[in-house]
């Protein structure tokens, strides 16, 4: 059985306040964007037998981590602990770019637990799958379902966001990730917390043309003092003509909303990833 984790954006971050278990309170609307991996199970071959009951290739663009601790196997050995699974082999072709703020781990882990859902009929239900995804990290509960969602929390607690699915519809996506890694961990080490004046939630409901005035990820100022080239990444994509302009998550991948994709994007960012869509 086969599934596609799709990567996601924020739009708008706001870490609000630092919390006793060494996590901070974030807002932020995580949305779906059609790049994707793909992800593959299939029983276990007795030919091919496996030390670890989710025996996990990797193909495409390599993971910087070992298999045991790739979110896809962490999400197997969750459902295992609770679940009678049987031996699996797990393919992962990996496209999403990696510490990009683009969440594709953690989407990998929660498509995982969808699709052991699906294939050996666990019957977990939405928010089960949710609060197990959780415990894999704190932003992997919003790809069990992959809905534009305002979340709060950790990131963890999730409501629908419904602004900007009609706000975005028909727009054109290019997310651009230059050669940067960004560790989430030591951004949010960089961060100053405070309350928005006005929530992303809300800003996100206004037309597209407000954006650029009002919605603000909190991670920009560390980050573009500690690489510049991403700041002058945002401003060619305004150049270029964006309406709205942003870094996702802790980054280092930026993304630019145009009313059609630009022409000559590939040339403008040569040396970095560049993926465009229509959303
Ligand atoms: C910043 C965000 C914004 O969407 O995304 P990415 O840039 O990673 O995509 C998320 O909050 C990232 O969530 P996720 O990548 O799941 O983080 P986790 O694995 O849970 O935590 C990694 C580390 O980040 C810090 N962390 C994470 C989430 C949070 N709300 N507060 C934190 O302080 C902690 O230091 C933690 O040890
Ligand atoms: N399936 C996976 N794909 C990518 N990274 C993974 C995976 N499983 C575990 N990781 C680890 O998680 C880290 C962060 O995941 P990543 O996808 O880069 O998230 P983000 O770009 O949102 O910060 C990676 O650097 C890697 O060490």
């Amino acid at each position: 059985m086969l599934t596609f984790p799709c990567a996601k954006i924020n739009l708008g971050l706001n870490i609000v306040a630092e919390r006793p278990d060494g996590y901070h309170d974030i807002q932020t609307v995580f949305y779906p964007i059609p790049l994707t991996d793909a992800l593959e199970i299939k029983h276990m071959d007795p030919a091919f037998p496996s030390d670890h009951p989710c025996d996990l290739k990797v193909t495409g663009n390599a993971v910087d981590c070992d298999e045991r601790s790739n979110l896809v196997v962490k999400a197997y050995d969750l459902l295992a602990a609770d679940f009678e699974l049987p031996p699996i082999h797990a393919h992962l072709f990996k496209c999403i770019p990696s510490q990009a703020g683009l969440g594709g781990g953690s989407s990998d882990g929660a498509f995982m637990i969808r699709l052991l859902d699906e294939r050996f009929r666990l019957n977990i239900g939405i928010a089960e799958m949710e609060r197990y995804a959780a415990k894999l990290g704190s932003d992997c509960a919003f790809f069990i379902t992959a809905e534009p969602s305002y979340a709060t929390g950790r990131g963890e607690i999730l409501e629908p966001a419904d602004g900007p699915k009609g706000n975005l519809h028909g727009y054109s996506i290019v997310v651009v990730k230059p050669d940067v890694a960004v560790s989430t961990r030591e951004a949010y080490a960089q961060i100053v917390c405070h309350m928005p004046r006005k929530s992303c939630r809300e800003i996100v409901r206004q037309p597209i043309s407000t954006w650029r005035d009002e919605l603000t990820n909190d991670f920009e100022g560390p980050v573009f003092k500690a690489h510049p080239e991403l700041a002058c990444i945002k401003q060619s994509l305004y150049d270029m003509g964006a309406l709205y302009a942003q870094m996702s998550g802790s980054g280092s991948a930026l993304f630019g909303i145009f009313r059609e994709i630009p022409q000559g994007v590939e040339e403008q960012f040569k040396g970095c990833f560049v993926a465009s869509a229509v959303l």
